[in-house]
């Protein structure tokens, strides 16, 4: 069977990628594409090729609108678009079981398999650490600080930490201290030259671990579109991330799923 899809977003730099992608992949069908200029109901496709998929890659204050647009008309949809914060995913959640029309969200915050694996991996060693920082770097044009990247990240390390409680992040009232995600400190660089970078550095007792990952070119993020569209039409409800369908096989205690850790014994 054909999914066909909708690309909101389709003339922005990751909206022509996952268009090469859904035109290259067997089984799906690229049946509109949107994007500023475009009325939203354009997204519908037509009355005899009606669309089953949205992929929105637009801007985080654009992105809200079209995924409850999408859900309102039963569309399954797969957010790429940044900015999505946790209460905005579960007033989402609620919105979508009120609904209960079929469809279902898909909202990844990063595509790369890297990228998901130095979260996940942040996310492991944070029981370990009490001092815990994120600095990312992004190309001069990304609009939106901090990434979404980090701010999962964030919330990823929070969850995994669980009764451990917040790290200690101090002198929170100085601005050159970063935003605070979950009581983490996240620092965004924008510069010329670069595409993306991630940086979380635990501090210890004597030491330091440093989580690096870095995006070298849009390339990273095909795998993670092709999984994640291929993914969609078993999915119900609100998904985050591709930690489930990657089958990541860490501990419990890192799953997103999973209930709040214990801390360590050490
Ligand atoms: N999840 C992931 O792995 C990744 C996520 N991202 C995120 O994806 C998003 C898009 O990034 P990128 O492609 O670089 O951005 P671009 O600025 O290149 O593209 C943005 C797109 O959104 C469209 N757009 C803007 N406003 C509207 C609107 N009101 N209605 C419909 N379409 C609109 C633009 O159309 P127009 O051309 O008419 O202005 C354009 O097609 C960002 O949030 C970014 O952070 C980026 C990389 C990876
Ligand atoms: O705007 C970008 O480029 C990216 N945005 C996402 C984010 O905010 O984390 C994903 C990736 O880092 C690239």
């Amino acid at each position: 069977m054909t999914s066909r899809v909708a690309i909101i977003g389709a003339t922005g730099k990751m909206g022509q990628l996952a268009a090469r992608l859904v035109r290259d992949t067997e089984g799906f069908e690229l049946v509109a594409e949107l994007h500023s200029s475009s009325a939203l109901e354009e997204m519908l496709g037509s009355a005899d090729n009606r669309t089953d998929i949205a992929i929105d890659f637009t801007h985080p204050g654009v992105s809200q609108r079209v995924v409850d647009f999408a859900i309102e008309h039963g569309l399954s949809v797969l957010v790429g678009t940044s900015g999505w914060s946790a209460d905005a995913v579960a007033a989402l959640s609620r919105r979508v079981e009120t609904l209960d029309n079929g469809a279902a969200v898909l909202v990844v915050p990063n595509f790369s398999v890297g990228s998901v694996l130095g979260t996940a991996l942040s996310a492991l060693a944070s029981r370990f650490f009490d001092s815990i920082e994120i600095i990312e770097a992004h190309h001069a044009g990304k609009i939106d600080s901090p990434s979404g990247t980090a701010v999962r990240t964030a919330e990823r390390i929070a969850e995994a930490r669980g009764a451990l409680g917040p790290v200690a992040a101090p002198h929170t009232d100085q601005r050159a201290r970063g935003q605070q995600v979950d009581g983490i400190p996240i620092h965004s660089l924008r510069l010329s030259g670069l595409l993306a970078r991630q940086e979380v550095i635990l501090g210890g007792a004597g030491e330091t671990l440093t989580v690096r990952h870095d995006t070298l070119s849009p390339s990273s993020y095909e795998q993670g579109i092709v999984l994640a569209l291929r993914a969609l039409p078993g999915l119900t409800g609100v998904t985050v991330g591709l930690d489930s369908l990657l089958d990541l096989g860490l501990p419990e205690a890192v799953s997103p799923v999973a209930p709040p850790a214990a801390g360590p014994a050490l």
